[in-house]
């Protein structure tokens, strides 16, 4: 059973792939936040910006099968049928992504990326991997195609993940838009964030570009 937040057809706002457009797979749950705003201090993970609880969003619902999540999904991409790129997220996709649903996605011709918090272990096949670290446990997801970071979070200095092979470094400035004022920052994120990648040229800058785009 695959339970499903939301899917939609949008334009990949963020990191090295900005602008491509994309079938978005939002999957249900996190392991590092339940969700629910009266958990989100006390979370592992505690500035997200994602609502993925339940399965009431856009195009969002309960599937069987691999088989039946990816007929649905493909029902979202547009007449063209060429260059099919569909991204898994969530949530944290690694709960529910396994080798049935990328064998399936492959069957219909799509390149396969995922957004994950690094935290738990990938299955093999996926094209594209972008790894966004949440917490200052070693990460089990440690390569991959790109790492993206939430900047600033007090506890995890870029520094930490610079070693680490990945093809492409990104900071994306945090949106403080769903955190209560008291904890909002009085130097913008966005203003941090230029200020780290000018000083520190291994790091590109990341901005939520769909977002400014008003889309989703
Ligand atoms: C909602 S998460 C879902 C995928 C996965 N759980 C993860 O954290 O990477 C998708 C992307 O949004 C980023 N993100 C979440 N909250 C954000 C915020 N407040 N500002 C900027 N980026 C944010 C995450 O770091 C991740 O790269
Ligand atoms: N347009 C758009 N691009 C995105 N890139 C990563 C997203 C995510 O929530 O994982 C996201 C998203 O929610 N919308
Ligand atoms: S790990 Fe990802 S989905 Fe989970 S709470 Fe953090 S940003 Fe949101
Ligand atoms: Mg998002």
């Amino acid at each position: 059973m695959y339970n499903i937040k939301e899917a939609f057809y949008s334009l990949q706002g963020e990191g090295a792939h900005a602008g491509r457009p994309a079938l978005f797979c939002r999957f249900t749950g996190c392991n590092l936040w339940s969700g629910k705003e009266q958990h989100r201090s006390t979370a592992e993970c505690t500035f997200c910006d994602t609502d993925f609880v339940g399965t009431d969003g856009q195009n969002g619902g309960r599937f069987k099968t691999a088989s039946d999540l990816l007929k649905h999904l493909d029902t979202l991409w547009p007449t063209n049928k060429s260059h099919k790129y569909i991204v898994f997220t969530g949530g944290e996709p690694a709960l529910q992504l396994d080798e049935a649903l990328i064998l399936e996605a492959k069957k219909r011709g799509y390149t396969l990326a995922i957004e994950t918090n690094g935290t738990l272990p990938l299955p093999k096949g996926i094209d594209w991997i972008c790894v966004s670290p949440k917490t200052s446990k070693p990460l089990v997801v440690n390569q991959g195609n790109e790492l993206k970071l939430v900047f600033p979070q007090s506890h995890l200095p870029p520094s930490d993940f610079e070693h680490l092979a990945f093809d492409h470094f990104y900071l994306q400035a945090m949106d403080q838009a769903a955190l209560p004022n008291d904890q909002q920052r009085v130097d913008s994120p966005q203003a941090q964030t230029l200020r780290y990648c000018l000083q520190n040229p291994q790091w590109r800058l990341s901005l939520q570009t769909h977002k400014m785009l008003g889309i989703d």
